[in-house]
């Protein structure tokens, strides 16, 4: 049996705002450095020994998992950074305000935007691609206009596959620390809910989600502590 725990970093500053995030890199708020922070303690009680941590390349993902590895005096772990765990791309909604677009757009149209797994968010201009060489280096394309939450599903997957579920295979509890929607992803994943089933899935600021898998990886376990 081995243990993977998902942990959605805490509260950003566009969270408070309720702009819409994506791959934009905002800092977590002071409320958001406490979640962490009390998070790291409830996983901590728990007493799982992790091998690897595994995060995005945006701050508010890594800045909480270095509190989270620091406050279950497991800070030495290895840590490892991929773009493959990013927040779901929002295209050009990126920085409005979701209240401002449900007036303009209507309360369905944003629910489908936010939750639906196939809709694509209104995307960005060529000119607008923001070119960060973070995503440079591995070459043009990896950058996206914007995302539906099964493109970003289908560039999360192989990441699970390669770079995870050896680790679980071998014994070793994974934990990833990441985004709402790309959470929400791998809980589609591992608990095979349907394309429909996923649009009523939430993920909160700073709750750890602890699953005990069998050696197939199969769910065995869930707890939120
Ligand atoms: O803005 C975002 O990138 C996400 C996560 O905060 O929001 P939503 O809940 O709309 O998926």
């Amino acid at each position: 049996m081995t243990e993977l725990v998902l942990v959605r970093h805490g509260e950003s500053t566009a969270n408070r705002d309720n702009t819409y995030t994506g791959w934009s890199d905002v800092p977590l708020t002071a409320t958001g450095i406490a979640q962490a922070h009390a998070a790291g303690q409830r996983l901590r009680a728990t007493g799982i020994q992790f091998g690897a941590v595994h995060t995005s390349v945006l701050k508010r993902a890594i800045v909480t998992a270095n509190i989270l590895m620091a406050e279950i005096d497991q800070a030495w772990l290895p840590e490892y950074k991929t773009w493959r765990l990013n927040e779901r791309h929002y295209g050009a909604l990126r920085g409005q305000n979701k209240d401002a677009t449900r007036r303009e757009y209507g309360k369905a149209q944003v629910q489908q935007w936010r939750r639906s797994f196939y809709t694509v968010p209104p995307l960005l201009a060529p000119s607008e691609l923001a070119h960060d060489r973070r995503y440079l280096k591995y070459g043009p394309g990896i950058e996206p206009r914007g995302e539906s939450l099964k493109m970003a599903y289908d560039r999360i997957l192989p990441y699970w596959t390669d770079r995870i579920a050896p680790q679980l295979l071998a014994g070793h509890n994974q934990l990833i620390v990441a985004h709402g929607s790309t959470l929400r992803a791998l809980i589609k994943y591992l608990e095979h809910i349907s394309d429909q089933g996923i649009d009523g899935v939430e993920v909160a600021n700073g709750v750890p989600i602890c699953y005990q898998l069998d050696e197939r990886l199969r769910v065995v376990k869930k707890e939120r502590v």
